[in-house]
This record gives C-alpha cells, sequence and structure tokens, in this order.
C-alpha cells in the first residue's frame, strides 16, 4: 500500500529557476515542484504545504519554529509516514538540526534540495525530492532522527553539513560519514545516530551571536556583542578550540555577565576539548567557564545555544546539554 507523506516547501533554488534575460537564479511565483505532483505520486500520496517561499538565506529561526509548528499540528491531525521538507541548501543543516532538537516523534522527517535550479542542465531537484520521498516511505527511517537526503546520501541532521559552493555533493558529514545510501532499488541505512535530543520550546526571545576566530584578532568585536547585550556566545576557536590572547579578557567579561559562552573548532573536522594551558588556550577558557561541546559545528551549537536559552520550563542545564552530545 502506498505511504501517505506530507510535502512541505519552504522554497530555495529546489524552488527557482534560471531567468533566461539575466542569467540569475531567482524564485518563481509559481512553485515549479508542483508541476512535478504526477512524477512523486508514483512513489507515496502526497499532501502538500506550501510554507514559505524563500531563498534559504532569509531563513530565520522564527521560520524555522513556524516550521516546527506546521510539522506538530499535521503530525496531531494525520497519520502521515513521513514528513518531506524542500529547502535551499545554504542554511538547510540549520532548519534540519532546529526541528531535530525541538520535535520528538518518530515519524521519518527528511529535508532535501538542490545545487542546480529547475530548468538548469542537470538539475537535482526532482530527482533529489525523490529520492527523499522514498527514504520517508521506509521503515528504517523511523526514530532516526531529522534527516537530510541529497545526492543518493542520507545524512544524519546532527552532523551533516554543506561542503562546497556548487557541487552537488556538497552536502556531508564530516565527522561519521553518511548514515545510509540510496540505489536505484534500495535505501540502505547503515548506521543510526545514538542518542536523541529533545527541548521543548514555544517561544524565541533570547539571542546568540556567533564569532569566528582568526590570527591577530582584537578584542573590539567581543566587546561589541557584549554591549549589544546578546544572551548567548558562540566562538568557532581555533584547533582544538583556543582563542588569540587579545581576547580573553573579553570572554572573560561575557562569562561573568553569566553570558554562556560555547567554544566549537573552526576546524571541518574533529572535537574541540580544553586541552592547552597557554593563555588562550582551551583548558584556561575551560577553567573559566566556557562550555565545549562534542563536535557540532559552529551554526549548529548556535541553533542549540538558542533552543536552550529559550527552553519551556528552564530545566535544562546549558554546560551539560552541550557536553551530552
Ligand atoms: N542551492 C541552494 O538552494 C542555494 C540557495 N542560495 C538557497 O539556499 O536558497
Amino acid at each position: 500500500m502506498k505511504k501517505q507523506i506530507l510535502l512541505i516547501h519552504t522554497g530555495g533554488t529546489i524552488s527557482m529557476h534560471v531567468n533566461e534575460e539575466s542569467g540569475a537564479v531567482v524564485p518563481d511565483v509559481v512553485n515549479p515542484l508542483t508541476k512535478e505532483s504526477k512524477k512523486l505520486e508514483k512513489f507515496a500520496h502526497i499532501s502538500e504545504i506550501d510554507a514559505f517561499n524563500l531563498p534559504s538565506p532569509h531563513m530565520t529561526p522564527e521560520h524555522m519554529l513556524q516550521l516546527r509548528n506546521i510539522i506538530q499540528a499535521e503530525l496531531v491531525v494525520h497519520e502521515y509516514d513521513g514528513v518531506v521538507i524542500t529547502h535551499g541548501t545554504d542554511t538547510l543543516e540549520e532548519t534540519a538540526y532546529f526541528l531535530d532538537l525541538t520535535i520528538s516523534t518518530s515519524v521519518p522527517i527528511i529535508l532535501t534540495g538542490a545545487m542546480r535550479s529547475s530548468n538548469e542542465i542537470g538539475s537535482d531537484g526532482i530527482y533529489n525530492l525523490v529520492a527523499a520521498i522514498r527514504v520517508a516511505c521506509e521503515d528504517h527511517a523511523h526514530g532516526q532522527g531529522v534527516l537530510v537526503v541529497m545526492n543518493d546520501e542520507i545524512h544524519a541532521a546532527a552532523n551533516v553539513t554543506k561542503t562546497s559552493t556548487s557541487n552537488v555533493a556538497t552536502f556531508q558529514s564530516p565527522q561519521y560519514g553518511p548514515i545510509g545510501l540510496i540505489t536505484n532499488k534500495n535505501i540502505h541505512f547503515h548506521h543510526s545516530p545514538v542518542m536523541r535530543e529533545f527541548v521543548e520550546i514555544d517561544h524565541l526571545t533570547k539571542r546568540v551571536a556567533m564569532l569566528k576566530t582568526y590570527a591577530g584578532m582584537e578584542a573590539d568585536i567581543f566587546d561589541a556583542v557584549r554591549l549589544a547585550k546578546y544572551d548567548g556566545v558562540v566562538i568557532e576557536g581555533l584547533g582544538q578550540g583556543n582563542v588569540p590572547p587579545s581576547i580573553v579578557e573579553s570572554v572573560e567579561n561575557l562569562i561573568q555577565d553569566d553570558v554562556p559562552v560555547v567554544v566549537v573548532s573552526r576546524c571541518f573536522n574533529g572535537i574541540a576539548q580544553g586541552v592547552y594551558g597557554y593563555v588562550g588556550g582551551g583548558k584556561m577558557l575551560e577553567d573559566l567557564g566556557a562550555i565545549y561541546t562534542n563536535g557540532i559545528n559552529g551554526q549548529k551549537a548556535r541553533l542549540k545555544l538558542l533552543v536552550a536559552l529559550n527552553q519551556n520550563d528552564c530545566s535544562l542545564n546549558i554546560a551539560e546539554f552541550f557536553h551530552n552530545n
């Protein structure tokens, strides 16, 4: 029997075309994917919702929360076997992770997108969408958390990241690899995320800033963040999570103001940790009260801190929440 899939569109290149006069890739008034319904019905019964039509750099955490609310409400009213979301690829990993942290369901939720718009040669949109629908129909996809399906691979939301500006194989999970792959005939899951996290939120009033460190960084940028009264700060540190000595005092000031400071690495791979005891070394920052975490990238650590700061019941200890992942 055909499965029931909820398909939610949010925009992105998968819903755009190249304007022949200007050569620019632009959003369509009518989503080109709506013309593809017949192709999709071969794989599942599809119910469609046009949530947004946004290039993904226009997505905000508020849109992500709206999307989460749509999904929660739909899953209460209908017995869907899976949910597929089309999304721009620039911030797709952020929406995927936000939904992963804030929706508690075993129903598969799959995000997909395209690197080439609907009328470009080698357009990958409809191909990825069909693959995502096939994965959403799979029994093995249940209970795996939010997944990203692109270019014949299945990735867990916490690990996946966009690695190339334009290559169709852009989505990779540097630490752990994909959790499954898709062939013409089959969907192969070969491992599962070991843990799931869930935070109940219904508002986003607290703000989190993220700063990337670099050789010779000066303190004034940090001080501007402190003056702007952000509620939390994520630092993309160097190597294992170290920072230039010039900013140590500013970090200390933030921590003394009770602003949680989470340190990740600007490295593509590996885990930031308090190892070095020199000025600005991770051990020193940890002793000052900076929070280290297990290998999520900066943009995801930022969302995780945002979600933690905006939790409904304040029961979550922020440092523990980061240490556990
Ligand atoms: N391939 C894409 O979808 C990129 C586009 N700029 C977006 O994120 O909306």
